[in-house]
Parts: C-alpha cells; sequence; structure tokens
C-alpha cells in the first residue's frame, strides 16, 4: 500500500482539488445528497420566483451550504466507521453512524426555522421572476446553484469499496 505522505495537498489549489473531490464523490454516492440537492434547487427557484431581499437570501444560503457540509461529514464518518470495522456488523458502529445522522437531521430540523423566517419576512408573496427586484440576491442564487450543478454532475470515479489492504511482509513493510 502506497504511504499516505505521497497525497498531503503541498499547495493551496491542491487542497481545494481533494475538497472538490470529496464533495464530488459524496454527491455521486450518498442518496441524501442528491435529495439535498433537489432541495436546494426548490429553494433557489423560490426564492428566484418571490426575491427576498440579499440578507434573507444570504442566511438561506447559508444554511443551504451548512446542511450540504453536515451531510459531507456524515458521509466522512460512515465511510471511516465501515473502514474500521471492515464493513462487518458491530453495535457501537451503527450507533456511531446513528449519531452522525442524528446531526444531519437536527441542522434540517432547525434550517426548518429559517425557511419561516425567509417566507414571512417575504408576505405578501410577489412574482418577481422578470423584475430587477434584488438584482444582487438573485445572482448570488443563479452562481450558487450553478456551483451545485458543477459539483453534482463532476464526471466521477467509483472508489472500489471492501478494499482489501495488501499482506505485510515479515519485517512488517
Ligand atoms: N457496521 C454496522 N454495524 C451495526 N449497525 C450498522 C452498521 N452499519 C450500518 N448500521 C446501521 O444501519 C444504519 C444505516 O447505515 P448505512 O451505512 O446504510 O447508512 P445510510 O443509510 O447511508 O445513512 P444515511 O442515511 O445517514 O446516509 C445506521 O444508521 C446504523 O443504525
Amino acid at each position: 500500500m502506497r504511504d499516505t505522505s505521497e497525497y498531503k495537498a503541498s499547495s493551496f489549489r491542491k487542497s481545494l482539488t481533494f475538497a472538490f473531490h470529496g464533495m464530488v464523490y459524496a454527491f455521486h454516492s450518498e442518496t441524501n445528497m442528491r435529495r439535498h440537492f433537489w432541495l436546494f434547487n426548490t429553494l433557489a427557484a423560490v426564492e428566484l420566483v418571490f426575491r427576498p431581499p440579499l440578507t434573507e437570501v444570504a442566511v438561506s444560503l447559508f444554511v443551504a451550504t451548512c446542511i450540504f457540509s453536515a451531510e459531507l461529514l456524515n458521509t466522512a464518518i460512515e465511510l471511516a466507521v465501515d473502514l474500521s470495522v471492515e464493513w462487518k456488523h458491530h453495535p457501537i458502529a451503527g450507533a456511531a453512524k446513528d449519531v452522525a445522522a442524528g446531526a444531519v437531521s437536527m441542522l434540517a430540523f432547525g434550517s426548518l426555522f429559517v425557511g419561516i423566517w425567509v417566507i414571512a419576512m417575504s408576505v405578501p408573496l410577489r412574482f418577481r421572476l422578470f423584475s430587477t427586484v434584488h438584482p444582487c440576491a438573485a445572482w448570488l442564487l443563479i452562481i450558487a446553484t450553478a456551483a451545485i450543478w458543477t459539483v453534482r454532475y463532476w464526471p466521477f470515479h467509483r472508489v472500489p469499496m471492501n478494499h482489501v489492504p495488501e499482506k505485510e511482509t515479515q519485517d512488517g513493510v
């Protein structure tokens, strides 16, 4: 097996590339991530139609990215747990995954309050899709949606699971 020091990110650009690969991995292999992707598109569409002010759009986008981020951490925990128990059943492994999934659910529940706040502040709702109201907020939504679509549909090479480590020699090398 190769030494992990070979993969150490030597530059900021390389770190960003690794982080991007992690996001692409999660978007392609996690059903929940794809659900969040479609929920995000719904949020962007609703906000483009009703055009809440920039503050509300920025807060709602921040909350959405927090949910994506929590799901990414949940995926990382699932992978690390699977690897540590070598895909075998273990009650602590199950508990670890349940706790990680609980963290995502808690954040998703909390985001409902932000959703209610954005809707309450936009009442009475007005159709503003083709208007010039809050152009900065509209651009923010378009750029964020384009970024999420890029990650979701970026070409992806599946990572082989159940990887059997190479046998160590007698010297332990
Ligand atoms: N190795 C294991 N040992 C014991 N229980 C496990 C193990 N792996 C998974 N489980 C149980 O099955 C549940 C689902 O696990 P799985 O790995 O399929 O996650 P998932 O369905 O992808 O979760 P999520 O919806 O959060 O992405 C876990 O929350 C846990 O309760």
